[in-house]
């Protein structure tokens, strides 16, 4: 089984949302901690890509300000990529709290069965889910020159990459999908979290 690093983006305006998702509290933490810790458990090391000094209160984790400031997810991997050194790297979002150890373990088996793609995604409702998805070291100068460009769309830079796409088919035999990519975008979804996480305690009754 690779080793493989995860890098947690936790930059970006959060303006959809009006606060700074990533301070939410969650389930008696904020919720970078909260994934912090979760991913912690399942990856050789995890680099967080934001601002130190607002993540300060995480005493050992390791965390980079982004390279290239202010140009969305795709610099905040690229960062990821530059200070993590290993060939293979999980991406995830600082508000995607239901990706679990069985999502982590069933994406460490897909980076050892395709040694050859730059890029694993999951596939659901018809979209590729970039933040939750594996990436190699190899593709540091492609986005770099795509940064460079101000192409900073996540979309069209996969339109040049070598990737391996997850069929929703698969995930569905293993995952509920719509809890493990859930993502909080407004205020609203805040209330949905809630209640993912209320079923989850209920279900480790
Ligand atoms: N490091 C880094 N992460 C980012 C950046 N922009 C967004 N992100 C992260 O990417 C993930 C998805 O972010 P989005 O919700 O698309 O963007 P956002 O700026 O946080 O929110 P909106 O302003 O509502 O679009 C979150 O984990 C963000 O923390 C960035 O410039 N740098």
């Amino acid at each position: 089984m690779p080793k493989i690093n995860a890098v947690l983006l936790a930059g970006g305006e959060s303006s959809r949302f009006g606060s700074d998702k990533a301070l939410l509290p969650f389930a008696g933490k904020t919720l970078i901690e909260y994934i912090y810790d979760n991913l912690k458990t399942s990856f050789n090391r995890v680099i967080i890509v934001g601002s130190p000094v607002k993540y300060s209160f995480l005493k050992e984790a390791e965390i980079r300000e982004d390279i290239y400031q202010n140009r969305g997810p795709l610099a905040g991997i690229y960062t990821g990529l530059y200070f993590s050194k290993s060939s293979y790297n999980f991406v995830c979002g600082c508000d995607m709290p239901f990706l679990n150890s069985k999502y982590f373990d069933f994406i460490h088996k897909q980076a050892a069965e395709s040694p050859e793609a730059e890029i694993i995604v999951s596939c659901f409702n018809g979209y590729l889910e970039p933040l939750a998805a594996i990436y190699q070291r190899s593709l540091l100068s492609n986005i770099k020159s795509e940064i460079l460009k101000n192409n900073l769309k996540i979309k069209s830079f996969y339109q040049k990459s070598r990737k391996k796409i997850i069929k929703e088919e698969i995930l569905k035999r293993n995952f509920k999908l719509e809890k493990l990519f859930f993502n909080l975008n407004y205020p609203e979804d805040q209330s949905k979290a809630i209640n993912y996480l209320k079923e989850e305690a209920e279900s480790f009754d």
